[in-house]
Protein backbone atom coordinates (compact mmCIF):
# COMPACT_ATOMS: atom_id res chain seq x y z
CA UNK A 1 0.00 0.00 0.00
CA UNK A 2 1.74 3.38 -0.77
CA UNK A 3 1.50 6.01 1.76
CA UNK A 4 -0.70 7.79 0.64
CA UNK A 5 -3.40 5.21 0.72
CA UNK A 6 -2.42 4.24 3.72
CA UNK A 7 -3.69 8.01 5.17
CA UNK A 8 -6.60 7.49 3.34
CA UNK A 9 -7.29 4.53 5.21
CA UNK A 10 -6.30 5.70 8.50
CA UNK A 11 -8.25 8.97 8.16
CA UNK A 12 -11.97 7.37 6.46
CA UNK A 13 -13.39 8.23 9.86
CA UNK A 14 -13.08 11.76 8.73
CA UNK A 15 -14.04 11.53 4.89
CA UNK A 16 -17.21 9.67 5.65
CA UNK A 17 -18.08 12.20 8.39
CA UNK A 18 -17.37 15.43 5.79
CA UNK A 19 -19.26 13.70 3.26
CA UNK A 20 -22.28 12.96 5.83
CA UNK A 21 -22.25 16.64 7.44
CA UNK A 22 -25.29 18.95 7.43
CA UNK A 23 -23.94 21.16 4.98
CA UNK A 24 -22.39 18.63 2.51
CA UNK A 25 -25.59 16.62 2.15
CA UNK A 26 -27.72 19.98 2.23
CA UNK A 27 -25.50 20.54 -0.98
CA UNK A 28 -26.77 17.60 -2.39
CA UNK A 29 -30.56 17.61 -1.53
CA UNK A 30 -30.44 21.55 -2.86
CA UNK A 31 -31.63 23.05 0.59
CA UNK A 32 -29.07 24.14 2.74
CA UNK A 33 -29.64 27.72 4.14
CA UNK A 34 -28.47 30.65 2.02
CA UNK A 35 -27.26 32.29 5.22
CA UNK A 36 -24.78 29.81 5.38
CA UNK A 37 -23.81 29.36 1.88
CA UNK A 38 -22.82 33.62 2.17
CA UNK A 39 -21.07 32.01 5.06
CA UNK A 40 -18.73 29.74 3.86
CA UNK A 41 -18.28 32.02 0.53
CA UNK A 42 -16.94 34.57 2.49
CA UNK A 43 -14.25 32.18 3.99
CA UNK A 44 -13.62 30.42 1.25
CA UNK A 45 -12.95 33.12 -0.59
CA UNK A 46 -9.55 34.37 1.95
CA UNK A 47 -9.31 30.65 2.15
CA UNK A 48 -8.19 30.21 -1.39
CA UNK A 49 -5.99 33.48 -1.32
CA UNK A 50 -4.09 31.90 1.68
CA UNK A 51 -4.10 28.70 -0.73
CA UNK A 52 -2.16 30.35 -3.41
CA UNK A 53 0.45 32.22 -1.52
CA UNK A 54 1.20 28.40 0.18
CA UNK A 55 1.36 27.25 -3.02
CA UNK A 56 3.55 30.05 -4.06
CA UNK A 57 5.83 28.96 -1.08
CA UNK A 58 6.07 25.61 -1.96
CA UNK A 59 6.72 27.13 -5.82
CA UNK A 60 10.01 28.41 -4.35
CA UNK A 61 11.10 25.58 -2.28
CA UNK A 62 10.64 23.49 -5.56
CA UNK A 63 14.19 22.01 -6.72
CA UNK A 64 13.25 21.17 -10.34
CA UNK A 65 11.26 22.42 -13.07
CA UNK A 66 8.52 19.81 -13.44
CA UNK A 67 7.69 20.93 -9.32
CA UNK A 68 7.72 25.02 -10.34
CA UNK A 69 5.63 23.66 -13.53
CA UNK A 70 2.93 22.41 -10.99
CA UNK A 71 2.48 25.04 -8.58
CA UNK A 72 2.56 27.32 -11.21
CA UNK A 73 -0.82 25.89 -12.83
CA UNK A 74 -2.24 25.09 -9.32
CA UNK A 75 -1.90 28.52 -8.33
CA UNK A 76 -3.81 29.53 -12.01
CA UNK A 77 -6.00 26.76 -11.54
CA UNK A 78 -7.05 28.46 -8.28
CA UNK A 79 -7.13 32.07 -9.38
CA UNK A 80 -9.25 31.47 -12.38
CA UNK A 81 -11.26 28.48 -12.11
CA UNK A 82 -11.95 27.87 -8.82
CA UNK A 83 -14.70 31.19 -8.57
CA UNK A 84 -16.89 28.66 -10.45
CA UNK A 85 -18.27 27.00 -7.41
CA UNK A 86 -18.03 29.97 -5.58
CA UNK A 87 -20.44 31.82 -7.67
CA UNK A 88 -22.50 28.59 -8.19
CA UNK A 89 -23.36 29.58 -4.69
CA UNK A 90 -23.59 33.06 -5.28
CA UNK A 91 -26.14 32.90 -8.14
CA UNK A 92 -28.44 31.05 -5.94
CA UNK A 93 -28.30 33.11 -2.86
CA UNK A 94 -28.52 36.10 -5.37
CA UNK A 95 -25.79 38.31 -3.76
CA UNK A 96 -22.80 39.76 -5.79
CA UNK A 97 -19.59 37.76 -5.40
CA UNK A 98 -17.97 40.74 -4.69
CA UNK A 99 -19.73 41.29 -1.88
CA UNK A 100 -18.70 38.34 -0.38
CA UNK A 101 -14.84 39.00 -0.20
CA UNK A 102 -12.32 40.87 1.79
CA UNK A 103 -14.03 39.82 5.17
CA UNK A 104 -12.32 38.90 8.46
CA UNK A 105 -12.01 34.91 8.17
CA UNK A 106 -13.68 33.18 11.23
CA UNK A 107 -12.04 30.85 13.86
CA UNK A 108 -11.60 27.65 12.18
CA UNK A 109 -10.65 29.33 8.73
CA UNK A 110 -8.32 31.23 10.66
CA UNK A 111 -7.06 27.75 11.89
CA UNK A 112 -6.79 26.03 8.61
CA UNK A 113 -4.85 28.32 7.23
CA UNK A 114 -2.37 29.21 9.72
CA UNK A 115 -1.96 25.27 10.44
CA UNK A 116 -0.81 25.21 6.20
CA UNK A 117 1.54 28.15 6.58
CA UNK A 118 2.72 26.67 9.66
CA UNK A 119 4.00 23.78 7.49
CA UNK A 120 4.91 25.79 4.55
CA UNK A 121 7.13 27.78 6.58
CA UNK A 122 8.95 25.23 9.38
CA UNK A 123 8.13 21.74 7.80
CA UNK A 124 9.81 19.55 4.82
CA UNK A 125 8.59 19.29 1.44
CA UNK A 126 6.66 16.09 2.08
CA UNK A 127 4.91 17.81 5.34
CA UNK A 128 3.77 20.88 3.12
CA UNK A 129 2.27 18.28 0.35
CA UNK A 130 0.58 16.68 2.96
CA UNK A 131 -0.84 19.41 4.36
CA UNK A 132 -2.41 20.39 1.25
CA UNK A 133 -3.41 17.64 -0.05
CA UNK A 134 -6.59 16.85 1.95
CA UNK A 135 -8.08 20.20 0.16
CA UNK A 136 -8.51 18.32 -3.22
CA UNK A 137 -9.01 14.89 -2.37
CA UNK A 138 -11.97 15.37 0.28
CA UNK A 139 -13.45 17.83 -2.77
CA UNK A 140 -13.25 15.67 -5.34
CA UNK A 141 -14.88 12.55 -3.00
CA UNK A 142 -17.53 15.29 -1.97
CA UNK A 143 -17.90 15.44 -5.78
CA UNK A 144 -17.94 11.89 -6.23
CA UNK A 145 -19.89 11.08 -3.06
CA UNK A 146 -23.05 14.06 -4.03
CA UNK A 147 -22.94 12.66 -8.09
CA UNK A 148 -23.84 9.49 -6.67
CA UNK A 149 -26.36 10.21 -4.07
CA UNK A 150 -28.25 12.64 -5.61
CA UNK A 151 -27.43 12.33 -9.24
CA UNK A 152 -28.41 15.89 -10.09
CA UNK A 153 -29.79 17.17 -13.21
CA UNK A 154 -28.85 20.44 -14.86
CA UNK A 155 -31.97 21.64 -13.30
CA UNK A 156 -30.36 21.01 -9.57
CA UNK A 157 -28.79 24.14 -8.19
CA UNK A 158 -25.49 23.23 -7.62
CA UNK A 159 -25.02 20.91 -10.51
CA UNK A 160 -22.11 23.04 -11.26
CA UNK A 161 -20.90 23.31 -7.97
CA UNK A 162 -20.64 19.04 -7.98
CA UNK A 163 -19.82 18.84 -11.28
CA UNK A 164 -16.51 20.94 -10.99
CA UNK A 165 -15.72 18.94 -7.91
CA UNK A 166 -15.86 15.58 -9.68
CA UNK A 167 -14.07 17.35 -12.42
CA UNK A 168 -10.75 15.96 -14.24
CA UNK A 169 -8.71 18.74 -12.78
CA UNK A 170 -9.15 18.23 -9.40
CA UNK A 171 -8.81 14.75 -10.24
CA UNK A 172 -5.40 15.89 -11.68
CA UNK A 173 -4.40 18.00 -8.53
CA UNK A 174 -5.54 15.35 -5.97
CA UNK A 175 -3.01 12.44 -7.96
CA UNK A 176 0.22 14.96 -8.71
CA UNK A 177 0.03 16.09 -5.22
CA UNK A 178 -0.13 11.97 -3.81
CA UNK A 179 2.52 10.96 -6.32
CA UNK A 180 5.04 13.78 -5.15
CA UNK A 181 3.79 12.95 -1.15
CA UNK A 182 4.53 9.26 -1.64
CA UNK A 183 7.85 9.67 -3.39
CA UNK A 184 8.97 12.03 -0.29
CA UNK A 185 7.45 9.26 2.22
CA UNK A 186 9.90 6.81 0.22
CA UNK A 187 12.94 8.97 1.34
CA UNK A 188 11.66 9.96 4.84
CA UNK A 189 12.57 8.66 8.45
CA UNK A 190 9.58 7.13 10.50
CA UNK A 191 10.00 10.40 12.72
CA UNK A 192 9.27 12.42 9.05
CA UNK A 193 6.57 10.19 8.19
CA UNK A 194 4.88 10.63 11.38
CA UNK A 195 4.66 14.36 10.67
CA UNK A 196 3.27 14.31 7.50
CA UNK A 197 0.63 11.95 8.82
CA UNK A 198 -0.02 14.86 11.43
CA UNK A 199 -0.12 17.36 8.88
CA UNK A 200 -2.49 15.53 7.06
CA UNK A 201 -5.23 14.36 9.52
CA UNK A 202 -5.19 17.96 10.83
CA UNK A 203 -6.06 18.92 7.27
CA UNK A 204 -9.03 16.76 7.49
CA UNK A 205 -9.85 17.50 10.60
CA UNK A 206 -10.05 21.16 9.90
CA UNK A 207 -11.79 20.13 6.44
CA UNK A 208 -14.18 19.15 8.51
CA UNK A 209 -14.65 21.92 11.22
CA UNK A 210 -14.63 24.43 8.13
CA UNK A 211 -18.03 22.82 6.86
CA UNK A 212 -19.11 23.44 10.83
CA UNK A 213 -18.05 26.77 10.69
CA UNK A 214 -20.27 27.54 7.62
CA UNK A 215 -23.24 25.06 8.75
CA UNK A 216 -23.34 27.57 12.29
CA UNK A 217 -22.18 30.55 11.23
CA UNK A 218 -19.13 30.83 13.30
CA UNK A 219 -17.64 33.83 14.50
CA UNK A 220 -15.40 35.02 16.99
CA UNK A 221 -16.70 35.53 20.22
CA UNK A 222 -17.30 39.04 21.46
CA UNK A 223 -16.13 40.22 17.33
CA UNK A 224 -17.14 43.74 16.44
CA UNK A 225 -20.22 43.83 14.03
CA UNK A 226 -18.87 44.20 10.44
CA UNK A 227 -21.07 47.06 8.69
CA UNK A 228 -23.04 45.71 6.14
C1 LIG B 1 -11.84 24.81 2.76
C2 LIG B 1 -11.67 24.33 1.36
N1 LIG B 1 -11.04 23.18 1.15
C3 LIG B 1 -10.87 22.73 -0.10
C4 LIG B 1 -11.33 23.45 -1.20
C5 LIG B 1 -11.15 22.95 -2.60
N2 LIG B 1 -9.95 23.44 -3.21
C6 LIG B 1 -9.33 24.52 -2.80
S1 LIG B 1 -7.93 24.86 -3.72
C7 LIG B 1 -8.19 23.52 -4.67
C8 LIG B 1 -7.30 23.19 -5.80
C9 LIG B 1 -5.99 22.79 -5.32
O1 LIG B 1 -5.05 22.90 -6.35
C10 LIG B 1 -9.31 22.85 -4.26
C11 LIG B 1 -9.79 21.64 -4.88
C12 LIG B 1 -11.98 24.67 -0.94
N3 LIG B 1 -12.45 25.43 -1.94
N4 LIG B 1 -12.14 25.09 0.34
Amino acid sequence: MSFSEQLRKENDDLFEAIFHHPFVQGVGKGDISKEALAHYVKADFEYLNAFMQIYGIALAKSQNREDIAYFFDQIKFVLHDEIHPHRNFCEHIGVKYENLQGHPLPPTADHYIKHMMYHAQMGSPGEILAALLPCPWTYWEIGQTLMKEFEPSIEHPFYDWISFYVGEEIEHTTNELRTRLDQFAANSSPEEKEKMKDAFRKSCQLELKFWEMAYTLEEWPFAVKELS
